[in-house]
């Protein structure tokens, strides 16, 4: 790490060396560690904006001219700032990120990566769906080949075999999803000058401030323009990798340090006080297990809480289809041809076709609202649209049996089993991937099977009331018909 420290100061970076460490991690790669104890508000290190590498920094959208950065859609999407990573590479020695670039992995234990045999075992998630491999490689064939065919003398032939590859690009792109930070302009910048340079504008000295300093916290976002300066979190030209920042690992509300934002430069900070030893942790913006495996190729393993038992992700979710609901009424109900109706007036009301259930396990109440609206008789359903607003997410016996039926069918898309997880995971012979695979699952399951156990004892309740309710009205009935047959007896 020396070589990388000494190429960080020699480029304006500051760093405590007396302060943390980067060193090896069971099982995190690289870290950072603290080397005595710190107080909160240390700062840690000091980036110069114009040492961290986006669009606004490197020097490839001004020789390429913005007229031929927006002509091949590189100002759209992650793919401008992938190229300019790749010619930084090809520059070597030439390039400022040199000492940067060459610490950076090329290998990751991401779904990217994975073989089709590893992504089976994702079945049931809808982590396989969001990879987005596809859509990279339709960005490498549609704007970034025609670029770099049309420019030798910016990607000289004899380079491309090595620096611009498929291959190349997907690295890149899995650098960015993993340690890009949002690095937005500085308050009070002028609008109008723009990431893309148009003569010397690569320097982010004028840029940016932040709210969000966890890595990548931005996606991929095929359709966004550069122009529309409204969302700053879905602007490329904001998403920058930053030197040294990338080095901090995350867990789950373990963060202790965080990137703050200056008009020139970005300050890692502590956020806790830290002892010595101790690992210095960013946060990622503690996502689920899912996007964890995703984006960064691991997951968190800490004890749940109650309902859940056990460990793993109090972030984790699972995503739950609409139509699961309507097959589920269709089952118990009959058939729902009749509720089409219904069903495209939620769609257009409500805008929701995916409902999300989180360690609570809760009921989602958007689902609720839909089994209710589905379940609702003629004249209710009347009601409703007169009224223009969903059915209130309230429960009953009918509509609990209705949502224990949809949360059955969304578990039973997993291929295995709750228990058969738990003892895979237990034998601890299952590689990286296809364990960090299991752990996703098995996270979503538990929720699931918890949200089962607490609509099933709800049922029960609301059965019993049901019962109790059902049996003192037999009883009034009954007290009733006594007293009128005694009243007549006694007019006889
Ligand atoms: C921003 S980088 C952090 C530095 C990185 N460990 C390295 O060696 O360069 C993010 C990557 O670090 C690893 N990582 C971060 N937090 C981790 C954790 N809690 N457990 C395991 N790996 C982690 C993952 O591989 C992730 O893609």
């Amino acid at each position: 790490m020396d070589v990388f420290f000494n190429w960080f100061e020699r480029h304006g970076g500051a760093i405590d060396r007396a302060a943390m460490k980067i060193g090896e991690i069971p099982g995190c790669a690289r870290g950072a560690i603290a080397l005595q104890d710190l107080p909160e508000g240390h700062t840690l290190f000091t980036i110069p904006r114009d040492l961290t590498l986006s669009t606004r920094t490197s020097a490839l959208p001004s020789k390429l001219g913005l007229s031929t950065w927006k002509q091949y859609g590189l100002h759209v999407g992650w793919a401008g700032l992938i190229l300019c990573m790749m010619w930084e590479e090809a520059q070597g020695a030439e390039s400022k990120w040199d000492g940067y670039m060459s610490i950076l992995p090329s290998e990751f234990d991401t779904p990217m990566f994975w073989s089709e045999a590893e992504l089976d075992e994702l079945k049931g998630t809808s982590v396989v769906d969001k990879i987005g491999e596809a859509d990279a490689e339709k960005d490498f064939h549609d704007k970034v080949l025609p670029v770099i065919q049309s420019r030798s003398d910016l990607f000289p032939s004899e380079a491309i075999i090595q620096y611009y590859t498929l291959e190349r690009y997907h690295v890149m792109g899995s650098r960015v999803l993993s340690r890009s930070f949002q690095v937005s302009k500085w308050e009070g910048e002028a609008e109008d000058q723009d990431n893309v340079p148009t003569e010397a504008n690569t320097s982010v000295d004028s840029a940016a401030m932040d709210v969000d300093a966890s890595p990548s916290p931005s996606e991929h976002k095929e359709d966004h323009d550069e122009d529309d300066e409204d969302d700053n979190e879905d602007n490329p030209a904001d998403v920058a990798m930053v030197p040294m920042a990338d080095m901090l690992n995350a867990r789950y509300e373990s963060e202790n340090a965080k990137l703050f934002y200056e008009e020139h430069n970005l300050k890692m900070i502590t956020t806790k006080a830290i002892m010595a030893g101790e690992q210095i942790w960013n946060t990622y913006g503690d996502p689920p297990n899912s996007d964890l495996v995703r984006r960064y190729g691991h997951v968190d393993l800490l004890p749940l809480q109650p309902p859940l038992s056990g460990s793993g992700n109090m972030a984790d979710n699972v995503e739950i289809r609409a139509d699961l609901v309507v097959h589920a009424v269709s089952k118990l109900k009959g058939n729902l041809a009749v509720h089409q109706e219904r069903i495209d007036w939620w769609l257009e009301e409500a805008e929701d076709d995916t409902f999300v259930v989180f360690t609570d396990c809760d009921l989602p109440q958007e689902l609720i609202s839909l089994t209710r609206l589905l379940l609702q008789s003629e004249a209710e359903w009347i009601k409703t649209q007169t009224k223009g607003k969903l059915p209130k997410p309230m429960v009953d016996s009918d509509l609990l049996s209705v949502a224990i039926e949809v949360l059955q069918s969304r578990l039973a898309e997993y291929p295995t089993s709750v228990q058969e997880d738990e003892a895979l995971l237990a034998d601890g012979t299952l590689s990286t991937n296809v364990r960090n695979a299991v752990v996703v699952r098995l996270g979503e399951k538990r929720i699931l099977a918890g949200t089962i156990a607490g609509a099933r004892s709800q049922l029960e309740r609301s059965q019993a009331s049901d019962s109790s309710k059902g049996n003192s009205k037999r009883k009034r009935a009954e007290q009733e018909q006594a007293k009128s047959k005694r009243d007549k007896k006694a007019r006889q």
